[in-house]
């Protein structure tokens, strides 16, 4: 399994109610779920315990056979660096540095490649992405929404993941640039047998999903 979750549950500090309570759910190795729900019904929280930027408040967290509730913060964010990717809805870029730059910036915190071989492998990255080479050097602010959503997807995979973890990434994009964004996603995904959960409020999206679940069934919070 990628992900499973067992009696999880998250509250903000200071909040007596908890935003999720989740008694059970997961996600198979190289498997796609959509989870869809309205603004405010917690799926940037679930992403975000996901992710390990913040702690389960209970219950058990497993991510590729490795238990992220008993981790630290510190250990949380090796374990992200090390194993998912991250789309943002704004694609957090820094504006003022380039495509090469803001991906080796994502390859830094995991630590894993010699500069040789980081090199290599975002020319492959940005190449398979069809980002043409004279954009590789510019500040990404001078790029198009498409281009950069293609630069957020290049950092989300530059340290090999297992799990992709998509947060609304599509809805700066306008129509045509949405479809071709989803399916290079999906075809990445395939390629590299990347289990991917995709949180949107959009329901035109879920046709790119065999698994499509609304929040508000598999949380109680
Ligand atoms: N930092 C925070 N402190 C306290 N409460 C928060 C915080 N962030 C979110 N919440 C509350 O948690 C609930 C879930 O918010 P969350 O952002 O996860 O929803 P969402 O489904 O992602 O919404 P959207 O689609 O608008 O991004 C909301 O009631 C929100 O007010």
């Amino acid at each position: 399994m990628s992900i499973v979750l067992s009696d999880v549950t998250f509250h903000y500090p200071k909040q007596t109610s908890a935003v999720l309570n989740i008694c059970a759910w997961s996600l198979a190795k190289a498997e796609q779920a959509f989870i869809y729900g309205p603004s405010g019904c917690g799926k940037s929280t679930l992403l975000g315990v996901l992710s390990g930027i913040l702690p389960v408040s209970s219950g058990q967290l497993t991510m590729l056979d490795q238990r992220i509730d008993g981790m630290n913060s510190r250990q949380r964010n090796r374990f992200r660096a090390n194993n998912i990717g991250y789309v943002f809805q704004q694609f957090n870029l820094i504006p003022y540095l380039s495509a090469i730059e803001n991906i080796r910036l994502a390859s830094y915190f995991a630590n894993k490649l010699s500069n040789h071989q980081l090199t290599n492998d975002i020319n492959t990255l940005l190449t398979t992405l069809n980002m043409p080479s004279q954009d590789w050097g510019v500040p990404v602010r001078q790029l198009s929404l498409g281009q950069q959503q293609r630069v957020a997807i290049a950092r989300a995979l530059i340290n090999k993941p297992s799990v992709l973890i998509a947060d609304e990434p599509t809805s700066s994009l306008d129509h045509a640039n949405r479809d071709a964004f989803m399916a290079l996603l999906m075809s990445i995904v395939a390629e590299n047998n990347l289990s991917l959960l995709f949180v949107s409020h959009d329901m035109s999206l879920s046709q790119y999903f065999n698994r499509v679940e609304a929040l508000s069934d598999i949380n109680q919070g």
